[in-house]
């Protein structure tokens, strides 16, 4: 589904380039849960927006579905891949409804009332109801935010999923409630997702496998078990102690994962 080579991502600051990734790479089979997991400012949303095409690559070459992600027409990218922000990043002007329809009505390809149907379609996937769909982003809940933004990442039907911190800011019964749902969409829709997260709770759920970046590059990928036996300090230090314990119990609790 996706494969990256070689990726580097770096910014131009006024005094100096900074780079991100350096010959990063990375394989995503269709049908997984890909998690990324890395330090603070490893660039793990970066490595999000270079799938979505919202950052262009330094060097390197990144593939979705055999095309090269720059070959890919707006239409050809939206109709792939869709992509959960970490804060939902919905439009506050706008209603649920016109949130979730925008990416769609944007290519103007079908007539409005169609528009307003997939969308509508796509609000009650995600467990909102008819009754939500005219309200403003401001009068939701952030569980509501989330499922909104979501059926509007679902509304082209795209194969590949990118979610940035899916549970970040939700209470735990609201994140379970979230949790449960990507689980199903993933099984329903067939999807494959990468998913960036500091939840071990989300990660333990829903991965199939886990991606560590560090030192510029993915360090190592493999099942949740193969991680945690990683050594290295970051994953020492993100599956310490009492929180390795707690993973290990997650992993027992969910042999899905295993
Ligand atoms: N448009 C940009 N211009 C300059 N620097 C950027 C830009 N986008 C990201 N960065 C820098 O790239 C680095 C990686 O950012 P990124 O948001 O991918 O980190 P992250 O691994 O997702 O971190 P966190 O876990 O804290 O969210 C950071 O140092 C960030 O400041």
């Amino acid at each position: 589904m996706v494969e990256i080579r070689k990726l580097t991502s770096a910014f131009a600051m006024p005094d100096r380039r900074v780079v991100i990734h350096k010959d990063l790479d990375l394989t995503v089979e269709r049908g997984e849960v890909m998690s990324i997991v890395g330090g603070s400012g490893s660039g793990k949303t970066v490595l999000l927006r270079q799938i979505l095409g919202t950052e262009t690559p330094a060097a390197g070459e990144v593939r979705i579905m055999g095309k090269p992600r720059e070959s890919l027409s707006r239409r050809g990218a939206s109709s792939r891949v869709g992509m959960l922000f970490q804060h939902g990043a919905l439009f506050s002007a706008f209603s649920v409804l016109e949130n979730v329809a925008f990416p769609l009505r944007e290519l103007k390809t079908l007539p409005p009332k169609l528009v307003e149907e997939a969308a509508m379609v796509k609000l009650q996937m995600v467990g909102l109801k008819a009754s939500d769909a005219d309200k403003r982003p401001s009068e939701l809940s952030g569980g509501m935010i989330k499922r909104a933004a979501l059926a509007r990442a679902l509304i082209m039907d795209p194969p590949l999923l990118l979610l940035d911190e899916p549970t970040a800011g939700l209470d735990p019964d609201s994140s379970d409630g979230f949790v449960n749902l990507l689980r199903s969409l993933h099984r329903d829709l067939a999807l494959t997702v990468i998913m960036v997260t500091h939840d071990l709770d989300t990660l333990f759920e829903l991965s199939t496998r886990i991606a560590v970046v560090a030192e510029q590059r993915i360090i190592v990928t493999g099942s949740p078990r193969e991680v945690i036996a990683f050594q290295h300090p970051f994953v020492h230090d993100f599956f310490p102690g009492e929180r390795g314990q707690r993973a290990m119990e997650l992993l027992r609790e969910y042999p899905f994962a295993i």
